[in-house]
């Protein structure tokens, strides 16, 4: 009887077909803002599975809290692809360098200095971006996203369209898009109301009020959570975050909102005391790929096809009416909004006045350079 081993030498094509769209390294296309790493697959045993990796999708822009240029959007694009057809690739693992950010979305110094008043230029980066999503919604490998650190605007919108998300928890994760000119219409408004339901997928998509990895954990954003915070050795969690009671005095559910007052500077305080270690979280996230791998292939994929759908249905719906309308918007709101956060800073503030634009708009004033420029913090 043939051994696997012996079928697997004698049967294998000489040469396989490359289905990659380009033969060219994703970190070539965006100066090493994105790495591609293909790293050894293993068996739950902790055992190498020879032959066999998983691909790590990696931003790298830390300094914008891995906020993604365009050049990494195509790099992104390619990198799900190159994953996709890789036949030695079991899951893809999405992350981003360090411990702060997975990523926070759009990169808002590009917004502010080139696509802000081009909306021309602006739908077609939205192409792109609504390529990258798409790429992670159709890859044909599990895509795990492990939430190194804030996963913030269009950084919550891909890392929702992933498959499974663990999260460190210390990461928050919201919108941004109505506090800086825009609108979570880059999936979020597609994914949340299938995800957390329509009230919470409201208040995260308007109010763009940051849940902690806890509350996401147990609204369902995030599939599983690992501490992080290291005090004198010792893991602990979030200090800033109500993690040891599920209700208040009234009944109601405060288990993963963030402490208040005097707790949350106690809180605070002991984040700045310990260290971080994300050592739990690529634990977390191997033992993932590890029972991934113990699966029939085609059958995952096909699994994973038709689970997505829910989201994707959404996705597919909405996204060529999402891409007009983001990309009209760079004349108005999207220019004043990205302008204020690029041009502010901490201390004049990286958000115009809300109430005055509004009064000014009560009015029918017309939009003008001059009427955005009068909106600037500090002006
Ligand atoms: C709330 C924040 C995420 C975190 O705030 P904080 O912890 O106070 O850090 P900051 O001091 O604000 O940021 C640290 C430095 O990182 C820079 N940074 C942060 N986010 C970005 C970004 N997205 N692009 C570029 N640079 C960024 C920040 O400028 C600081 O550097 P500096 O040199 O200035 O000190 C807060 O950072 C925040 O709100 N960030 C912006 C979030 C945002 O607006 N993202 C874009 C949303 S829109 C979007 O993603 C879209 C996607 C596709 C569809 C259309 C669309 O709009």
């Amino acid at each position: 009887m043939a051994t696997t081993d012996d079928i697997i030498a004698r049967t294998a094509p000489a040469k396989l077909i490359d289905h990659n769209l380009i033969d060219r390294d994703v970190e070539s296309l965006c100066d090493g803002m994105v790495r591609y790493e293909k790293r050894p697959a293993r068996r739950l045993d902790g055992s190498v599975a020879e032959g066999l990796y998983n691909a790590w999708i990696i931003f790298n822009n830390p300094k914008q809290y891995n906020s993604y240029t365009t050049d990494m959007v195509k790099a992104t694009i390619l990198a799900f692809r190159r994953a996709s057809v890789d036949r030695e690739v079991n899951a893809v693992v999405f992350t981003a360098v360090g411990d702060k950010a997975f990523c926070t979305g759009g990169n808002t110094k590009e917004y502010a200095e080139y696509y802000a008043g081009n909306p021309q230029e602006y739908r077609q980066y939205m192409r792109l971006f609504n390529d990258m999503v798409s790429a992670i919604l159709g890859c044909d490998k599990p895509v795990i996203c492990r939430v190194n650190g804030m996963r913030i605007g269009g950084g919550q919108e891909i890392g929702m369209a992933c498959d499974f998300s663990i999260a460190q928890d210390l990461a928050n994760f919201g919108q941004a898009g109505p506090k800086h000119g825009s609108a979570a219409i880059g999936g979020a408004t597609d994914f949340l109301p299938v995800m957390i339901g329509c009230e919470q997928a409201m208040v995260s998509g308007t109010l763009c009020e940051p849940f902690s990895a806890h509350k996401a954990a147990r609204l369902g954003i995030i599939c599983d959570l690992v501490p992080a915070l290291k005090i004198d050795g010792r893991f602990v969690p979030n200090p800033t975050v109500i993690t040891d009671r599920m209700f208040d005095e009234y009944g109601r559910v405060i288990h993963g909102e963030f402490k208040t007052g005097e707790e949350f500077k106690q809180g605070r305080a002991l984040l700045k005391q310990g260290e971080v270690d994300l050592s739990l979280l690529d634990e977390k996230v191997e033992q993932l790929c590890a029972k991934l791998i113990e699966t029939f292939p085609e059958c995952m994929t096909k699994s994973l096809e038709e689970l997505r759908k829910p989201k994707l249905d959404a996705w597919n719906r909405n996204k060529e009416n999402s891409r007009a309308w983001l990309a009209l918007n760079m004349m108005n709101e999207a220019r004043t909004g990205f302008r204020a956060f690029n041009e502010g800073n901490k201390e004049i503030g990286r958000e115009i006045d809300f109430v005055k634009l509004r009064q000014a708009l009560a009015k029918g004033v017309p939009w003008s350079e001059e009427l955005i420029e009068s909106l600037m913090p500090g002006k």
